[in-house]
C-alpha cells in the first residue's frame, strides 16, 4: 500500500524542505517524494549561471543572484500551482529573504539599495494573499560540525574554498530564523533522528509524523 494512502496525506498537499546548505534537504525531498508519490521541485544549481561567480565575490554578485533565485522559484511556485500541488520543494522562498538577502545585506555584500529592490520585489511577489503557502514547511537541523562534513563530502569545490565563518553565520542565522518563522506550520526534524541514505524504510516515521502535522493544522483551520 502506498505511504500516501496509509497515512492518509492530501494528494494536492506542498511540503516545502527548508534548512541550511548541505543539511540534506535534496536528498530528503528525493525519498519523500519516491515514499508519497509526488513530483519534486529543485533549485537550479549546476545550470545556475551566477553561482560560481557569487561564490569567487559576493559583492559583485549577491544582487544578481537573488533575483535569479527570485525569478526561478516563482516560476516552480506557478508549475506547482497549475499541477495543483502534490509536489515536495526543495528549499522555500522564505530563505532567500530570510536568511540569503538579509545576511549579505547586514555583512555588508550586498548594497542598501539593491536589497531595497530585491525586497520590494520580494513583498510584491510573495507576500500577497494570491501567493499560496505550502500547507507545511519540514526544517531540517544539525550540528555545524555535521553539516561541515555534509558539505564536504558533497565536494562542490565553490563550498568548499568559502571560509568556514560563513557557514557558521548561516547555521546561527538559520536558527534565529525558524524560531520567529510563522508563514505556515514548521515541523522540525533532527538530521540524526532518521537514516534515509541507509535504512529506505526510515522515511516512514516521518511521513508518519507529516501526516499528523497536516491533519492537525487542517483541522484547526476548519
Ligand atoms: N540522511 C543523511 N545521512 C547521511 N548523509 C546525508 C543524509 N542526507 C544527505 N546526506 C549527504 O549530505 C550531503 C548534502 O546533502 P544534500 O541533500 O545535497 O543537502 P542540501 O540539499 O540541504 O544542500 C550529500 O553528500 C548527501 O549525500
Ligand atoms: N538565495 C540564495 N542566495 C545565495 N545563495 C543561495 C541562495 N539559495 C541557494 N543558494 C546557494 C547555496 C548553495 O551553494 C546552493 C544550493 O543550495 P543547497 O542548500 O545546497 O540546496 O545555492
Amino acid at each position: 500500500m502506498k505511504l500516501r494512502n496509509k497515512y492518509g496525506i492530501p494528494s494536492n498537499a506542498v511540503i516545502t524542505i527548508a534548512g541550511t546548505v548541505g543539511v540534506g534537504k535534496s536528498t530528503m525531498t528525493n525519498a519523500l517524494a519516491n515514499a508519497l508519490h509526488f513530483r519534486t521541485s529543485f533549485e537550479k544549481v549546476d545550470s545556475n549561471p551566477y553561482l560560481d561567480k557569487f561564490y569567487a565575490d559576493f559583492e559583485r554578485w549577491s544582487f544578481h543572484l537573488q533575483v535569479y533565485f527570485l525569478a526561478e522559484r516563482f516560476k516552480e511556485q506557478k508549475r506547482i500551482f497549475e499541477y495543483g500541488g502534490g509536489f515536495i520543494q526543495d528549499r522555500s522562498i522564505y530563505e532567500d529573504t530570510g536568511i540569503f538577502a538579509k545576511m549579505h545585506y547586514e555583512k555588508g555584500t550586498m548594497s542598501k539599495v539593491d536589497y531595497e529592490t530585491y525586497t520590494s520585489l520580494f513583498e510584491a511577489m510573495v507576500m500577497t494573499p494570491y501567493f499560496p503557502h505550502p500547507d507545511l514547511l519540514i526544517y531540517l537541523e544539525g550540528s555545524l560540525d555535521d553539516i561541515l562534513s555534509r558539505i564536504n563530502e558533497r565536494g562542490r569545490p565553490m563550498e568548499q574554498q568559502t571560509p568556514v565563518d560563513y557557514w557558521k553565520e548561516m547555521h546561527k542565522r538559520y536558527e534565529d530564523w525558524i524560531n520567529s518563522f510563522n508563514a505556515c506550520p514548521v515541523l522540525r526534524i533532527n538530521i540524526n533522528d532518521y537514516d534515509i541514505m541507509d535504512d529506505e524504510s526510515s522515511v516512514e516515521p516521518i511521513v508518519e509524523r507529516i501526516s499528523d502535522f497536516i491533519h492537525h493544522t487542517r483541522l484547526l483551520k476548519k
